[in-house]
């Protein structure tokens, strides 16, 4: 019953309709017991004979009229009591979805997508269940309950209905030592479900990897594993739940035995008349089912409670990224001066980041290089304010990051990330994502600043035409393309390439950068790449081992330096010339 506590915020809120469906169900329930009434006077004045053709009419119209009440009230607490889990799971799935929307990089380091997604599912619809079906079978057990032992009493006989009701505080007793024991398996069961999602995802999502590393079998067993545990745990719930309906049956019988013998005594002896006996049968048989909708209503209710608890601790989690109150709401712009001393990932105690200063004048470019895991995407997480936890100071235009509005930040910057994730939606609408009202003029031209212009018109339906999942399958070179377009087509104050150049040819790279050169001569770009090619132009580059900037200066300077920059240029330009030497030679035999 905890669950109807931590739901109160929302019965309170909605206190009007359910009040209008439980007061439906009351007049369900007392239409009712009209017809056992109505049919245990036809027996009696059966057995008096003494049934006249007005009185069959007037039990007749009785019943017409009992029917057409019932038809009308039903309806009324159906549209109430389901509409208002419809309204509850609606609040809950927005309050979720939004959680999820302001949540940081830690948060999705420690829940998988396919547990978030069982929560916002399964979890969800165990609650929506509480309000709708748990509600319904609370008050109409109670109220059928209620108002049928009114009947027995004043209609028929106390004692006999005393006697009758005896076996069934043995309900309530099953039901509270069961209910502590379906709690902490249900609890189980939505975890191991959580699971079972998270490996499906998984899976579904890394089908081709799997496939080209023929690990199909050792895949497709590990899913059954989960599975056979899935089940093993589900078993418990089941065993637990079908306890209750055998108990309640026995507890039934129990009831029908006393009725039969003891109500069989009371009309030997002239106490009731067969005709109340044979209406008190019919009400302990309107009985049946507010007793087994008890044991129903702890599935609901222990099941939502389970499900209510592990939302509550999702929606608990805050986000370490917080605004200030009085947040700077002016576009970020100017100079970037970046001052972290150190700076690691939450959970982990190395250094990601140490002593990273430099300072990037608007207008101008910076290149960072470095080997893999030096720490160039980290540069970016900071700036972006993926995570706050540093020691140092970023500012961007004179002013603290941690200062601005997060709107206001990253509206200023155009991120293209090292691995890109493109929308179920058409190559115009994945271009202009960030600004839905950009005209296909200003689409075209982003796109041909990225070079994918004409890669665009030959697609089927040129810049119509569907990616992502259902859609056509982009080469890795055209999905980065395609990345670098949604991020000028904003003209942003800085752009960030994290390596995002890495799958075009060096021809294409070349006319991308030469591009941005000239779109972009009084904005700042920050360029992140193992092809050192893609940073020579910078106004300054540093070189970080790591996450400490080992070398730092012009494309000139550090060739001069002689260090690992100048190792890195000499390799990468022999590998080009052998490239090109390879290239000319097919061409030749060709
Ligand atoms: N979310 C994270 N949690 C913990 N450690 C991380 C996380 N992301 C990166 N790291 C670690 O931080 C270090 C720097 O990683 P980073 O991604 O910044 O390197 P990088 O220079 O961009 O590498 P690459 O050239 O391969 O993209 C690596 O040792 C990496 O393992």
């Amino acid at each position: 019953m905890g669950i109807f506590k931590k739901l109160g915020w929302y019965f309170k809120q909605e206190r009007r309709r359910y009040g209008i469906g439980v007061l439906a169900l009351l007049l369900v329930a007392i239409v009712n017991l009209i017809p056992p009434k109505i049919i245990g006077s036809m027996v009696d004045a059966m057995n008096r004979r003494s049934v006249t053709a007005h009185k069959l009419v007037i039990w007749l119209g009785i019943l017409l009229l009992a029917g057409v009440g019932q038809y009308l009230f039903r309806f009324a607490w159906r549209t109430q009591i389901w509409g208002g889990a419809a309204k509850l799971e609606r609040t809950l799935r927005t309050r979720l979805f939004w959680h999820f929307m302001r949540m940081d990089a830690t948060f999705y380091q420690k829940h998988r997508t396919g547990d978030l997604m069982a929560h916002a599912t399964n979890d969800l619809n165990a609650i929506q269940n509480v309000a709708g079906a748990g509600v319904l079978t609370l008050f109409d057990s109670i109220i059928t309950g209620g108002t049928t032992l009114i009947a027995m009493i004043i209609l028929v006989d106390w004692r006999l209905t005393l006697l009758a009701i005896l076996p069934m505080p043995l309900l309530a007793l099953m039901a509270r030592r069961l209910g502590t024991h379906l709690h902490s398996a249900f609890r189980d069961a939505q975890a191991a479900f959580s699971r079972l999602n998270d490996k499906t995802q998984e899976s579904v999502s890394g089908v081709k990897v799997i496939k080209t590393f023929g690990q199909e079998k050792e895949d497709a067993e590990d899913f059954d594993n989960i599975v056979d545990n899935t089940i093993v745990i589900n078993r418990r719930v089941n065993f637990i739940d079908s306890l209750f309906d055998p108990t309640t049956s026995l507890i039934m019988g129990l009831t029908y035995v006393i009725t039969i013998v003891y109500g069989g005594y009371l009309v030997l002896h002239g106490q009731i008349t067969i005709g109340q006996l044979v209406s008190f049968v019919a009400y302990v048989a309107a009985l049946v089912w507010p007793m087994f909708a008890i044991g129903r209503l702890f599935n609901i209710l222990e099941r939502g409670n389970a499900s209510y608890d592990r939302v509550a601790e999702l929606l608990a989690e805050k986000s370490s990224i917080v605004e200030p109150k009085q947040a700077l709401t002016t576009p970020a712009a100017g100079e970037i001066r970046y001052a972290v001393d150190h700076f690691s990932y939450p959970g982990d105690d190395t250094n990601a980041l140490v002593d990273v200063h430099f300072t990037v004048p608007e207008g101008s470019t910076l290149g960072i290089v470095g080997k893999v895991g030096a720490g160039k995407s980290t540069i970016f997480k900071l700036l972006l304010r993926e995570f706050d936890n540093y020691n140092g100071e970023i500012d961007f235009g004179g002013h603290n990051i941690k200062d601005y509005s997060l709107d206001a930040l990253l509206d200023s910057i155009g991120y293209v990330p090292q691995d890109n994730f493109l929308f179920s939606t058409t190559v115009a609408n994945n271009i202009r994502f960030s600004s839905y009202n950009k005209s296909l003029d200003e689409v075209e031209q982003a796109a041909s600043e990225s070079a994918v212009h004409e890669d665009i018109q030959g697609f089927p339906e040129g810049y119509d035409t569907a990616v992502g999942e259902r859609g056509v399958s982009l080469s890795g070179g055209q999905k980065q393309r395609l990345a670098i377009a949604r991020a000028v087509i904003n003209a942003p104050e800085l752009l960030i390439l994290d390596d995002a150049l890495s799958a075009v040819d060096a021809r294409t790279e070349e006319e991308i950068l030469e591009n941005l050169r000239k779109d972009r001569a009084h904005k700042t770009t920050i360029i992140a790449a193992h092809r050192l090619s893609s940073v020579m132009h910078a106004d300054e580059i540093i070189v970080l081992e790591g996450g400490h900037v080992i070398e730092r200066g012009t494309h000139s300077q550090l060739l001069a330096q002689n260090g690992w920059y100048a190792e890195m240029w000499n390799l990468q330009q022999l590998e080009s010339k052998l490239d090109k030497d390879s290239i000319a030679k097919e061409g030749g035999q060709a």
